[in-house]
C-alpha cells in the first residue's frame, strides 16, 4: 500500500479535479486551471526532508484516486497502461507531461484508454540549447577543472601550460538531431564561435541550412572566412568529422545507445561530446571507459542513463563536466512549461480543440493576454481524432 500522500489544494469547490504530481514554478498555471473551474491538487515534494523526489506508480495511483479529470505528470514517472487505466477508471481523459520529451509515456496505452497526452514544445528550445553551449564551453576550456584547482588553493602563478583546452573558432560542430533544440544550438555555435556545421537527422533541415548559408554570405561580405554546412548521411560521418558533437534527438528505439563503444572510437581523440537530450542515447558505461582511455576527450553531460545516478567511475573523471538535468532550468522556461502543461489539461477538460501549430506556442505564454482556447500540444491528437483549431483572442 502506498502511504497517504500530503496534498495542497486550490479552489476546493472546483468542478473538475486535476492533480499535479510535483509542484511547478510560478502561479500562472494554477490560475489558469482554477479559472477553467478545476480543483487543483498537488503533491508537495520536499526534496531534502522527505526524500520523495520521484513518485512511484503506486504513489501516483493513490493520487489519482477514484475521481480525477486530469493529471500533470513529470518526466521521472513511468506513465504506462496501469496509470492510464487508473485515470480512465477515475473518469479522467487528460494528461500532460511537464516536458517536451515524452519517452516516459506509453502513448499507445494512453490512446487505448482515450486519454490525451500533452507535452511542452518550444518554450524550452533556447534555454536548453544555451545549457548545451555552456557545457561545450566548460568542457572545451576546462572550466570546472580550473575552478576546482583555484578553490583547492593550488594556483601559484601563471604558466603557459596550465589548463590548455580547445579553440572552437573555425572548428566543426556536429549536431545529431537537428530539431528545435539541435538547430538552436547549431545557430549559437555557428554565430557565436564561427564554427562550421555538420548535422545528422532523419529529416533535412532546410531552414538551418539556409540560415548558415546566409550567415556565411554575411561573413564573406565582411571579408571574413565564411562558415559552411553539410548534411551527413550517417551518424558515423558526423562523429568522424566533428570537433564538437552535441546530441539532441528524441529518445526512442532508433536512438537508444546511439553513441556506443564502436562509435566513440570513431571520434577524434580530442573531441568534445555533449548530451542534453536523454541519458540512454549514450551507452554511459562505454563512455566511462572511453574517457579513461582518452584523457583529452571531454564530455559535458546534463542527462544520465540511470538518472539520478551516474555509471560508476564517471564522478572521478576530470574530463567530464556533469550537471543534474538542468538544461531547461531558466525561470521563464520552467514557468512556461508549467503553463503549457496546465493548458493541455484544462483545455482538454473544457472540450477545446488542439492548437494548429505545436511549433509555435508563443500565444499561450504571454502573461499579459488570455491564452487561446486550445490545448497547446497533444501528441496523440490524430490517434484520438481530436479537433484542430484555436482562437487566439478568447478567454479560457
Ligand atoms: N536535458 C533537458 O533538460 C532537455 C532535454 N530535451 C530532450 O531533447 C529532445 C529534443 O527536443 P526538441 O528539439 O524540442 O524535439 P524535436 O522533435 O524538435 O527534435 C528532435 C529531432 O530528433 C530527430 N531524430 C529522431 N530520431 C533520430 C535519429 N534516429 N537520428 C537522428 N535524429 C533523430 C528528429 O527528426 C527531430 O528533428 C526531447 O525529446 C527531449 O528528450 C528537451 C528539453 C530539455
Ligand atoms: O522537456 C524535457 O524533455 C526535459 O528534459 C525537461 O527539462
Amino acid at each position: 500500500m502506498a502511504k497517504q500522500l500530503r496534498v495542497q489544494v486550490w479552489n476546493p469547490a472546483g468542478k473538475h479535479r486535476v492533480v499535479s504530481t510535483k509542484p511547478m514554478p510560478g502561479t500562472r498555471w494554477i490560475g489558469l486551471l482554477t479559472a477553467a473551474g478545476c480543483r487543483v491538487e498537488l503533491f508537495p515534494v520536499q526534496v531534502c526532508t522527505e526524500n520523495k523526489t520521484i513518485l512511484s506508480v503506486e504513489d501516483i495511483r493513490s493520487l489519482i484516486g477514484t475521481q480525477c479529470d486530469g493529471v500533470i505528470g513529470q518526466l521521472t514517472e513511468d506513465w504506462g497502461e496501469e496509470l492510464f487505466a487508473a485515470l480512465r477508471k477515475a473518469g479522467g481523459h487528460a494528461f500532460s507531461n511537464m516536458a517536451v520529451g515524452y519517452n516516459n509515456v506509453d502513448v499507445d496505452a494512453a490512446t487505448r484508454n482515450g486519454i490525451s497526452v500533452g507535452n511542452t514544445p518550444g518554450v524550452l528550445t533556447e534555454t536548453t540549447a544555451e545549457l548545451a553551449a555552456a557545457l561545450t564551453l566548460a568542457a572545451a576550456r576546462r572550466v570546472v577543472e580550473a575552478d576546482d584547482f583555484m578553490r583547492a588553493g593550488k594556483y601559484e602563478g601563471w604558466i603557459p601550460t596550465l589548463f590548455v583546452g580547445n579553440l572552437l573558432k573555425g572548428q566543426t560542430v556536429g549536431v545529431v538531431g537537428a530539431g528545435r533544440i539541435g538547430a538552436a544550438y547549431a545557430r549559437m555555435m555557428i554565430e557565436g564561435f564561427k564554427m562550421n556545421l555538420i548535422y545528422y537527422d532523419l529529416y533535412q533541415s532546410t531552414r538551418l541550412e539556409n540560415y548558415v548559408t546566409a550567415y556565411g554570405e554575411f561573413l564573406k561580405s565582411r571579408r571574413e572566412v565564411p562558415v559552411t554546412w553539410k548534411r551527413a548521411t550517417t551518424v558515423e560521418e558526423v562523429l568522424g568529422e566533428a570537433d564538437v558533437v552535441s546530441l539532441h534527438p528524441v529518445l526512442d528505439k532508433t536512438t537508444y545507445h546511439l553513441i556506443n563503444k564502436e562509435r566513440l572510437a570513431l571520434m577524434k581523440k580530442e573531441a568534445i561530446l555533449v548530451n542534453a537530450s536523454r541519458g540512454p542515447v549514450i551507452d554511459e558505461a562505454a563512455l566511462v571507459e572511453h574517457l579513461k582511455e582518452n584523457p583529452m576527450f571531454r564530455v559535458g553531460l546534463d542527462v544520465f542513463e540511470d538518472e539520478p545516478h551516474m555509471k560508476p567511475g564517471l564522478e572521478k573523471l576530470p574530463n567530464a563536466v556533469v550537471v543534474p538535468h538542468i538544461a531547461s532550468a531558466s525561470k521563464w522556461t520552467r514557468e512556461g512549461m508549467a503553463t503549457l502543461a496546465a493548458l493541455n489539461v484544462a483545455a482538454k477538460i473544457k472540450g477545446y480543440p488542439v492548437w494548429h501549430d505545436s511549433n509555435n506556442v508563443e500565444p499561450f505564454l504571454d502573461e499579459n493576454s488570455t491564452p487561446p482556447l486550445a490545448c497547446p500540444s497533444i501528441v496523440n491528437s490524430k490517434a484520438l481524432g481530436l479537433r484542430i483549431g484555436g482562437k487566439p483572442e478568447s478567454k479560457l
